[in-house]
């Protein structure tokens, strides 16, 4: 059996932000954090500095909710300052023509099915914008070519991101099928710790919820 000790990658959705608060698509839309999505980063830091992770790399997206939280939590884990990427292809799911609407006013318009088919199937897009198939099609790429050889080099990684970008990558990792990814929520400041194996499948999962 192999060791997986070192082959560490940690998944963290952003903190609350003041368009999750208002009940709004956000998309690529660039609100910022909340007092709670502040509270939810920092919370986050602390369960990561309990584990005794220490990272050596950390990516995130180049919106700043997910930037701010990635702040946070490694202002409470010692590590300001870390190398950290920001890339687009981390950004939450584009939203379209649906982005800055109130998603209870969109229901009502076009009916609660039709809204929750767009925010949560695998491959219906809204209109305008991504659907989860086409944000894993940029995501996984570059976990695949950019994140994970950091992770197999035996690093320790964070990745701060989205909601929907982070379904996607969830959703390889874990071997999901499209009516599987459905009924998946990530809730915000929650880390996720895998553990990779050498050939770079999961070995293990923890949630490190409160
Ligand atoms: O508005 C968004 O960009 C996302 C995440 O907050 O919303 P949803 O959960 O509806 O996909």
């Amino acid at each position: 059996m192999s060791s997986t000790s070192n082959r560490t990658l940690v998944l963290v959705r952003h903190g609350q932000s003041e368009w999750n608060l208002k009940n709004l698509f956000t998309g690529w839309r660039d609100p910022g954090l909340t007092e709670q999505g502040v509270a939810e980063a920092n919370a986050a830091g602390d369960r990561l500095k309990a584990a005794g992770l220490h990272f050596d790399i950390a990516f995130t997206s180049v919106l700043s909710r997910a930037q701010r939280t990635l702040d946070l939590i490694l202002d409470r884990t010692g590590q300001t300052g870390l190398e950290t990427i920001r890339d687009q292809a981390l950004n939450e799911r584009d939203y379209g023509d649906l982005s800055g609407l109130n998603k209870d006013d969109a229901r009502a318009k076009w009916g609660e099915e039709q809204v929750h088919v767009w925010r949560r199937s695998y491959d219906v897009p809204p209109p305008g914008g991504e659907s989860l198939k086409d944000t894993g099609a940029r995501v996984w790429p570059y976990y695949i070519h950019t994140i994970q050889p950091r992770v197999l080099a035996g690093g320790t990684v964070i990745v701060a991101a989205h909601g929907n970008s982070l379904r996607a990558l969830i959703m390889a990792l874990d071997g999901l099928t499209g009516e599987e990814i459905v009924s998946r929520e990530l809730a915000t400041g929650v880390p996720i710790v895998y553990r990779l194996n050498a050939d770079s499948t999961v070995a293990s999962k923890d949630v490190l919820d409160a």
